[in-house]
């Protein structure tokens, strides 16, 4: 949502811009000083309609799959192994060849990248390239600064802030490769928070991670919630979706329920997900 401000003199050289008058407001003195108040309404939402996707190998792994997410919200990807739930965030990325079409407040997603920061399943990052906690985090600054550029005062700030936020400010000076699973994950969020993307999406953010550092990972993307932001989340741990996830997608290749997590969280859409046997040995 933006909001603008226009002294009522240069009013009608924006009205051009589709922007809907909301409100005068009333106690300014002359008529000169007045301002029109504007809200330009910007649909925050990712939209996926009808996409498939099918890989060179011939695996369909999405089909037909039709999602509209509001913000600001948590959404989890549940589904089995293989279901698709990886290819969806792709899909949405632009990352790969898909049918149907995917926009981001109303605009091809490709166009929208810089909004998005993305946290890939840590077996397809590199562990062992050579660089420091902070320079890693300092990566997420590069959507603004520019590659090649050097890092300006102000964004070795944001960095040192947000590793403040995720609890790792000790560390900075650390090789990336002497972190535990979970010390690693905080800095893959921490790089997401310098990006100050509208859009989060994390692939199995907690596979490897400790309870301390899951937890701090929680409450932050919670606070982030707050702010606004919308953080879809692949997720394999069924014990925890009604505790982290505002929403809900249930995949198997195709969409077997999406909505509130209180709505669509239940047996039968368990069963319809994973199958039959999921309930076997557990009980319910
Ligand atoms: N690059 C690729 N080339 C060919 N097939 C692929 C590729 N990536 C994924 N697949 C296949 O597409 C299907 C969906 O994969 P995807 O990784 O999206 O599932 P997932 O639900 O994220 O799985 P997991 O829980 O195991 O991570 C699987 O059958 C997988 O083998």
């Amino acid at each position: 949502m933006v909001e603008i401000i226009f002294p009522g003199k240069i009013r009608k050289q924006y009205q051009f811009l589709k922007l809907t008058r909301l409100n005068v407001s009333g106690n300014l003195k002359n008529k000169r000083d007045k301002c029109l108040i504007f809200r330009q309404e910007v649909t925050e939402m990712i939209e996926c309609q009808n996409i498939s996707v099918t890989y060179n190998n011939g695996v369909q792994a999405l089909k037909k799959i039709n999602l509209r997410i509001k913000g600001p919200t948590i959404m989890g990807i549940i589904g089995p192994n293989g279901s698709g739930k990886s290819t969806l965030l792709k899909a949405i990325l632009g990352m790969i060849q898909l049918t149907g079409e995917v926009s981001i407040n109303g605009v091809s997603s490709k166009k929208m990248l810089k909004k998005v920061a993305y946290v890939a399943q840590k077996t397809l990052i590199d562990l062992s390239f050579p660089i420091t906690v902070k320079e890693c985090v300092a990566l997420g600054t590069i959507s603004n600064v520019g590659l090649f550029k050097t890092i300006r005062k102000g964004e070795w700030k944001k960095v040192e802030e947000a590793l403040e936020v995720v609890g790792l400010k000790e560390q900075q000076e650390r090789q990336i490769n002497a972190l535990s699973g979970g010390q690693f994950q905080r800095v893959l969020i921490a790089r997401c928070l310098v990006q100050d993307a509208e859009y989060l999406f994390l692939d199995e953010p907690f596979v490897g991670v400790d309870m301390v550092s899951e937890n701090i990972i929680v409450k932050i993307l919670k606070d982030l919630k707050e702010s606004g932001k919308t953080i879809l989340i692949v997720h394999h741990d069924l014990s925890k979706v009604e505790d982290y996830f505002d929403q809900l997608v249930m995949l198997n290749n195709k969409m077997i329920a999406v909505g509130k997590t209180s709505d669509v969280f239940n047996t039968n859409n368990l069963k319809r997900t994973y199958g039959e046997k999921i309930f076997i040995d557990g009980g319910e």
